[in-house]
């Protein structure tokens, strides 16, 4: 499969069907070490910083990411630790839109 980071989020309407248990598998396999998968509705992943200063800077680029890609995670900030949160809400699951933001995420150089 093609990598996600080569590929745009993609506006999704409501009422768009969630991901099925084997294509979140053949998503997440391409994504980098330290995702997780919570009950096939959202993907999860905490990053370690070595201050407050260092995980706002990436938190601020997660943001920046975010809104280039119209597509936006959940981000909880704290002294040397962002949690990124990752699902569609407007479908209440999971999308291929997630796993690109996510993979994207992996790439922003902390
Ligand atoms: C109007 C706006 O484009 C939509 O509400 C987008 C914004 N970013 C989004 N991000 C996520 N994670 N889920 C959404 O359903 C979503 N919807």
């Amino acid at each position: 499969m093609e990598s996600l980071t080569n590929k745009k989020c993609v506006p999704c309407s409501i009422g768009a069907p969630t991901l099925e248990p084997e294509e979140i598998k053949k998503y997440f396999k391409s994504l980098k070490g330290g995702w997780k998968v919570i009950d096939n509705k959202k993907i999860e992943k905490t990053y370690k910083f070595k201050d407050f200063k260092e995980a706002l800077d990436f938190t601020n680029k997660v943001g920046k990411l975010a809104e280039k890609e119209g597509h936006h995670p959940n981000i909880h900030l704290s002294w040397g630790k962002v949690v990124i949160e990752v699902w569609t809400h407007k479908i209440g699951g999971l999308h291929k839109n997630d796993f690109i933001l996510a993979a994207k995420i992996d790439e922003i150089e902390s």
